[in-house]
């Protein structure tokens, strides 16, 4: 059997219902011995979370955004996810590099080339264990987010631009088959856990202790 997952991302467009379902695996995992850091990109750190609000608040054109969430990502990689790692506990992120690639990447048309490059300089090699894309229909997403909150800069993009996301999310999960898991987030809540969690459950399993 692999090794335990230890740094677990979670993806899908805005409304897809990702952040409804992360205190349900961090439970999860705390009550099979993990020790846990809860997170979030843009953000994460002091800094991180200082561009973040520049991030989703101004007008910037899609180098610029590039260049922003890569930045604050360096920051919360170097600060935050290597030292938790290399202590042995498992890191929950809400979002992570993959967003890059679907929203500033197949959403704006940005060169995939150049987001790789940064992403070879910033990450030094690091990647997810495991990363569940939540997938659903823009259309469905859309009317969640209106009965959830005031939309912010990303937001308020047209559908066209969520389909344009959604595929790109779709070109990292079959460039990455053994670290995506796609998750039919079109669900009910209740069937969406339930499949949330059996992912986890199965790929952090390890034969003898949950979590080193
Ligand atoms: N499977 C679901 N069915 C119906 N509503 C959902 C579902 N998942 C999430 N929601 C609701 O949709 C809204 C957006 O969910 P949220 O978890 O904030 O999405 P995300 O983090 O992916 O943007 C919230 O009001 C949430 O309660
Ligand atoms: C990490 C990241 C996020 N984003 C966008 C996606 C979201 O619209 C926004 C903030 O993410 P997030 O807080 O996860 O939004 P939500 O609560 O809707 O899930 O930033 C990018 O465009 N590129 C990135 O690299």
């Amino acid at each position: 059997m692999s090794a335990p997952a230890r740094f677990i991302t979670f993806e899908g467009i805005d409304g897809a219902g990702k952040s409804s379902h992360i205190e349900a695996v961090a439970q999860a995992l705390e009550q099979v011995g993990h020790r846990l850091l809860r997170t979030r990109e843009p953000g994460g750190t002091e800094l991180a979370e200082r561009l973040r609000e520049l991030f989703l608040h101004e007008r910037m054109d899609a180098l610029t955004e590039a260049l922003l969430v890569f930045g604050a990502r360096r920051d919360h990689l170097v600060r935050c996810i290597e030292p938790a790692l290399a202590e042995g506990r498992t890191v929950l992120c809400d979002r992570f590099t993959d967003a890059t690639f679907a929203y500033q990447g197949a959403g704006r048309g940005f060169d995939l080339a150049v987001l790789g490059q940064l992403e070879s300089w910033v990450q030094q090699g690091r990647q997810p264990d495991l990363t569940l894309w939540f997938d659903v229909a823009p259309e469905i997403a859309a009317a969640r987010r209106a009965g959830a909150r005031a939309p912010d800069r990303l937001e308020s993009e047209e559908s066209a631009f969520f389909e344009r996301v959604r595929a790109g999310y779709a070109a990292r999960a079959a460039a990455a088959p053994e670290r995506f898991v796609r998750i039919d987030a079109g669900q009910s809540l209740e069937a969406v856990r339930a499949d949330v969690l059996a992912t986890v459950r199965a790929r952090t399993a390890s034969p003898g202790s949950a979590a080193s």
